[in-house]
């Protein structure tokens, strides 16, 4: 045996060696690890390689995807290379499609391959990393190459052909080793697959609400799946529109974000290229939202999440069956950890999120129904007793608010005619009723042939309007206008009808599209019925309320005529008779005669008992409106701040005691003569405004909205010497001329003496009457007095002198009369040396004392002393104790 022979004798038994220790070695394998450890340890010694890749074929992908790669110092030289042979590596590289093709071992020298554009990244990568040659075997199971296992040698460690036999020999162990591996892989995945659904279904069994499923979601999802927020979107299987169900409420950044918030909660169409690709897909569907964002015809979707600064998003069908319930959006926070397998997982788990999120709507179906009749039951329960317009306004913002939850509501009323409407009742947000727009559209009247009125009223149930839409069409009522410019998008309305005639209308508005679902429409008719019932009572309520009123209103006024009508009649028998035959008189009659007829104003102005109110009654009765009542305000005899009211009458309420609403004297005497005494007297601003009235026949009651016509014939009567009052300022000199278009002078009865035999003759009669005494005349004497005195009181004066004369007197005629003692004296110093005043009390101890004489001190009885001082015994009796009246005095006069 020569030195060779003995030599290769040695090697094979030495490969041998290895061959059994390696075989060994790999039969012990249970995992990748132990594979990893036997080739760094032995394949690497024995073989000097420098590096392994251990590569399983991916024909679907045309990609060898990594199995095991040990690099060694050279990865650790080149980061990029490690990361290179770490990822999947094409499969058209000229080596690994080789080794599939040949089924045999294929050795690659790199020093002679030459780099091209087509080289793959990890030759360039190999080669510039000094690495020499590759040994790429294949790795078959069943018969079929499943992978691939590259040694990679460099210069030093040049692989001799004698290895290539070994790795041969080794790479069917290896290959048996690698499928056992992939399959207890599978098997330990899909363990961990049922594992993970399996908690997972433990926890979504536990599910019942919508809090249950995302804190679940929260808990077990995001932690598996590495998901940054999700959002489940549900699908509302009638008008195929989605709305957010639920959001991650712990994903704060997003909330803040109002769009994203809008987004949210509003109900949004189905979007071509975005959901209709979830939905028909069985699989999650990944979107590019960066990629799609910037295509020409980006959807809504991927704008809005690109400008929240979303990259990719993950959608995934939640349905049972054909069913589609919603999707399930979840963003991963990165992208290559949601891999095949994850997958696979994620769409279990959307089996079983699906059931749950069934279940929950169908349990919130039942809840709604339940909470909606409860709601529905107690609301017809608060309309059948809704009184006024407060209780129905109160069932609205609180019950019905409850069910509908929508922005605003209102209730319009048509008129008499059905040609307009107005609002009634509105239960609107604070935005809108602080909007000066507001008032002028909640006051206004509207036709209706209004493209909106006129089609809820022709309608049987209720009508959804997308307000856009309505706006675009043509002119919509101010109104809407209005509630479209403050956010109003849509409203549901129905009509209000009441034994076959339309009523009214009930809207609801709301901020949200899509908002009314048709089950609601359903709902809101029921509710019509019950409000139209309400409304009905309480417009009749408010009818008979306004009746009431107005009969309170009639019988107050006829309440005050009356009382007017009384005192007329009582004033027209006293008055009957106007006493004068003077010149001065004659010119007064003359004058009386020719205004009268006329509804010109006429101002008496004369001294104090002249017989002013007399002749302004004289004026009444003689004129066309001596059938309707005379009516006196006597301005003087009025506190300042009741005469307003007393003038014009005043609303409820409108200053503190105006208990009642209360009509004026201005009013009282519609069709009539309103006769002002003393009005020189009336306040200055009152003056102003009494010129107002006469100039716009017109008045506004105090406290009152509304002007009242007024046809007044008004007769002015002062003491005063106006004109002089308008010099100084006191009386307003525009009313003045107003006033003074037919001025009457009364004469002092000092200018017309003549008449006082006329007069006084009147009076006995008028005062015998009234006390059954039959005195027929005066003195001569007495009558001379009576001419002599100069009557500063006038005819009043002479009336109480006579009304005096007639209790004293017992006979026939009247002998004796108390003038005053200067009577006909006229001078001042005549006056001061003859006149001593006398107190009150001085006074009336003379009068009773007279009376008792008068009645020989008979005090009670019939024909006593207090039968003719119309008092009672007993008061008579203090009087007399109080000013020391006794018997002796009355007789002591007698004698
Ligand atoms: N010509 C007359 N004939 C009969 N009685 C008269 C006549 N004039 C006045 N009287 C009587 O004299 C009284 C006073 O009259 P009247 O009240 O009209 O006066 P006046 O000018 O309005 O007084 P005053 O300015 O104080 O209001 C009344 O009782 C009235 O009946």
């Amino acid at each position: 045996m020569d030195q060779t022979h003995w030599q290769d004798l040695e090697r094979k038994l030495e490969e041998k060696e290895i061959l059994l220790s390696l075989i060994r070695d790999i039969a012990s394998i249970r995992n990748k690890e132990d594979l990893q450890h036997v080739l760094q340890i032995k394949l690497q010694k024995h073989l000097a390689v420098s590096g392994f890749r251990i590569s399983l074929i991916d024909k679907a992908s045309s990609q060898v995807v990594p199995f095991l790669i040990i690099t060694g110092q050279y990865g650790q030289k080149n980061r990029e290379l490690e990361l290179e042979l770490n990822r999947n590596l094409p499969l058209q590289d000229g080596i690994f499609d080789r080794v599939l093709e040949t089924g045999s071992t294929v050795r690659t020298d790199l020093t002679a391959k030459s780099v091209t554009t087509h080289t793959p990244k990890y030759i360039r990568l190999l080669k510039t990393t000094g690495l020499t040659e590759i040994v790429s075997v294949p790795l078959k199971s069943e018969e079929k190459t499943i992978g691939v296992m590259c040694m990679i040698g460099d210069s030093k460690n040049k692989f001799r052909p004698e290895h290539y036999t070994l790795i041969e020999s080794v790479s069917a162990q290896i290959s048996i080793e690698v499928a056992n591996i992939l399959a207890n892989e599978a098997i330990a995945r899909k363990e961990e697959e049922k594992s993970i659904l399996l908690s997972l279904s433990n926890s979504m069994a536990l599910v019942r609400s919508k809090q249950d499923l995302a804190s679940t979601i929260n808990q077990k999802l995001k932690e598996l799946f590495f998901i940054k927020d999700f959002t489940i979107v549900a699908l509302d299987q009638q008008d195929m529109t989605f709305g957010a169900y639920l959001f991650d409420e712990d994903n704060t950044p997003y909330l803040q974000k109002r769009e994203y918030l809008q987004t949210i909660y509003s109900n949004f169409k189905f979007e071509k290229q975005f959901y209709d690709l979830v939905l028909q897909s069985d699989r999650p569907v990944i979107f590019d939202i960066k990629e799609l964002a910037t295509q020409k015809n980006a959807s809504g979707h991927a704008l809005f999440f690109h400008s929240i600064g979303i990259d990719f998003i993950i959608g995934a069908a939640l349905r049972i069956g054909n069913t589609n319930f919603g999707v399930l959006w979840i963003q991963p926070e990165n992208l290559t950890d949601f891999n095949t397998v994850n997958t696979t997982i994620f769409t279990g788990v959307c089996s079983q999120i699906s059931i749950a999120l069934s279940n929950i709507i169908a349990n919130e179906a039942l809840e709604k129904q339940y909470k909606e009749k409860e709601i529905l039951l107690s609301l017809s329960n608060a309309i059948a007793s809704t009184r006024d317009k407060t209780d129905l306004l109160k069932i609205i913002t609180h019950q019905l608010k409850q069910l509908f939850n929508y922005n605003d509501a209102s209730i319009i009323i048509l008129d008499q005619e059905q040609q307009t409407y107005s609002a009634y009742l509105l239960d609107m947000e604070e935005k809108r009723t602080s909007h000066p727009d507001c008032l002028p559209n909640a006051t206004g009247n509207y036709a209706v042939a209004d493209r909106i009125c006129d089609a809820i009223l022709a309608a049987e149930g209720p009508i959804v309007f997308d307000n856009e839409e309505l706006i675009e069409q043509g002119t919509v009522p101010s109104w809407l206008a209005f509630l479209h410019k403050t956010g109003i998008r849509e409203m549901v309305s129905v009509a209000l009808r009441y034994s076959n005639k339309n009523i009214g209308a009930f809207f609801l508005h709301s901020e949200n599209k899509n908002y009314f679902k048709p089950y609601q429409l359903t709902l809101i008719q029921g509710i019509s019925y019950q409000l139209s019932i309400a409304m009905a009572n309480i417009l009749a309520n408010e009818e008979i309320a306004r009746q009431l009123e107005e009969i309170k209103h009639y019988k107050s006024q006829l309440e005050e005529e009356n009382q007017y009508l009384q005192e007329q009649v009582e004033k027209a028998y006293n008055h009957s008779e106007l006493i004068g035959e003077s010149q001065p008189m004659q010119k007064v009659f003359h004058m009386l005669s020719q205004v009268s007829f006329t509804n010109s104003t006429v101002l008496i102005l004369g001294e104090t008992g002249t017989g002013k109110e007399l002749i302004a009654r004289a004026v009444h009765n003689a004129s066309s409106r001596k059938d309707k009542l005379m009516i006196k305000v006597n301005c003087a005899a009025l506190p300042a701040s009741l005469i307003e009211s007393e003038l014009f009458g005043h609303e409820k309420g409108a200053f503190t005691g105006a208990i009642e609403r209360r009509i004026g004297k201005f009013e009282m005497a519609h069709k009539g003569t309103l006769f002002l005494d003393e009005i020189g007297e009336l306040p200055l601003d009152l003056q102003v405004k009494l010129l107002r009235v006469l100039q716009e026949k017109e008045i506004e009651r105090v406290g009152g909205q509304t002007t009242i016509k007024t046809d007044v014939r008004l007769i002015a009567a002062t003491n005063r010497n106006l004109q002089k009052e308008v010099e100084a300022g006191r009386f307003r000199s525009d009313l003045y001329y107003r006033l003074h278009v037919f001025p009457i002078v009364m004469p002092p009865l000092r200018e017309r003496k003549e008449d006082i035999p006329l007069l006084v003759t009147h009076f006995i009669k008028k005062y015998t009457q009234r006390t059954g005494r039959e005195i027929s005349t005066v003195t001569k004497n007495v009558m001379n007095a009576l001419q002599a005195y100069h009557w500063p009181g006038n005819i009043r004066e002479l009336e109480h002198f006579i009304e005096r004369a007639v209790l004293l007197t017992s006979g026939n005629s009247i002998r004796q009369i108390d003038l005053p003692s200067f009577a006909g004296k006229r001078t001042v110093a005549d006056s001061v040396e003859n006149y001593s005043i006398k107190t009150l009390e001085e006074n009336e101890r003379d009068h009773i004392l007279a009376v008792l004489r008068n009645c020989n001190g008979k005090v009670f009885g019939p024909g006593g002393a207090a039968e003719l001082l119309n008092i009672h015994v007993s008061t008579l009796n203090s009087r007399m104790k109080k000013l020391g009246i006794k018997k002796e005095h009355i007789f002591v006069q007698k004698k």
